[in-house]
């Protein structure tokens, strides 16, 4: 029997979903395509289905988590007016530092629980911070600390470029979920439309009204995929359903989270879910985590792939160019 078309598998999804799906990237580069398009149909399942999973044997050292979380820790230790010092305001492309309640995800809610801080591509071994690969709102280079935190750039580069390499790996296999040539989005992504946010979430407590304000409030993610490192043992993601649940997406151990973003969506004609998430920390204690945020190059126009539209599905949204997309989200989220 043939495989089910993207049609007719989105015809019958499951979106009730009650758990997200652990997926092993093991044959991510296996040499042998059977096992490539078997891995992809596992992912194709979850795109459809979840638009959540989670992903196991990413090879990245565990050294390297600890590193960039160490780096954070110190960095969000520091008094706020040095954190000030690299306010992503006073930034043309907002990298840098963003303050608590600066961002509000959910535009019913009175601003995210977070502070996080921003940056995009930068060759490692650079000792002065190269032009960014792709920034859309005026170039420019990314900013780091710089007294008392020698370790800062470098542990957070390391973790910034083996996740990339995770989200290049990643690109062939949605190629081919989506029954495209494995090299559909290569000419497409030449440009690392790849933004890192390092997220410090203090202890929410019960005083907070948790309707207004949450770690970060109900959103979907604006690019193609984002690649999240959640500090172990502390619960805070959750996922909606479409049953209007919320799914808690725990850290689970050896494990990175990746969810779809608008962009997919909007290339899938919705048959791969953008699923709505928010995280709150109410476990006492801090809690840090990163997402890496993929995107194609700004000039791509997100227009339905081939097999996402029928007469029954006919196409959902007009037709823009992910740079324009993602301004108009930054606009709307951040005031930028
Ligand atoms: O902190 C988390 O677990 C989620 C962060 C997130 O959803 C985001 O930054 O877009
Ligand atoms: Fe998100």
């Amino acid at each position: 029997m043939s495989e089910p078309s993207l049609l007719e598998q989105a015809a019958q999804s499951r979106t009730a979903f009650d758990s997200v799906p652990i997926i092993d990237l093991t044959n991510a580069t296996s040499p042998d395509p059977a096992l490539r398009r078997q891995l992809a149909a596992e992912i194709r399942d979850a795109c459809i289905n979840v638009g959540f999973f989670y992903v196991r044997n990413h090879d990245i050292p565990d050294a390297c988590f600890a590193d960039v979380l160490a780096a954070m820790k110190s960095f969000y230790g520091l008094p706020i007016e040095k954190k000030m010092e690299l306010e992503n305001k006073k930034q043309v492309n907002f990298m840098g530092y963003s303050p608590l309640l600066s961002g509000n995800n959910d535009p019913s809610n009175s601003g995210d629980l977070q502070e996080g801080f921003e940056f995009g591509y930068e060759a490692l071994e650079n000792s002065t911070a190269s032009e960014l690969g792709n920034t859309i709102i005026g170039g420019g280079k990314n900013v780091w600390p710089t007294d008392g935190l020698p370790q800062f750039r470098e542990s957070a580069l390391k973790y910034y470029h083996a996740a990339l390499s995770v989200g290049r790996r990643m690109f062939p296999l949605f190629a081919l979920a989506l029954g495209l040539e494995e090299n559909f989005f290569e000419d497409k992504t030449r440009n690392s439309a790849a933004l890192m946010r390092l997220l410090y979430y203090p202890p929410q407590t019960a005083a907070i009204d948790e309707n207004k304000v949450m770690g970060i409030g109900a959103h979907t993610d604006w690019e193609c995929f984002t690649i999240l490192w959640q500090e172990p043992k502390h619960q805070a993601l959750q996922v909606l359903n479409s049953e209007k649940q919320w799914i808690s997406a725990p850290p689970i151990e050896g494990t990175l989270v990746i969810n779809l973003g608008d962009q997919f969506a909007r290339w899938t004609n919705d048959i791969f879910k953008s699923t709505v998430h928010r995280a709150i920390n109410r476990n006492g204690v801090d809690r840090y985590a990163i997402p890496l945020f993929f995107g194609t190059d700004y000039d791509v126009r997100l227009e339905p792939i081939p097999g996402c539209v029928s007469a029954e599905r006919p196409a959902k949204y007009e037709v823009i160019t992910a740079g324009d997309y993602v301004q108009s989200r930054l606009q709307a989220t951040y005031g930028h």
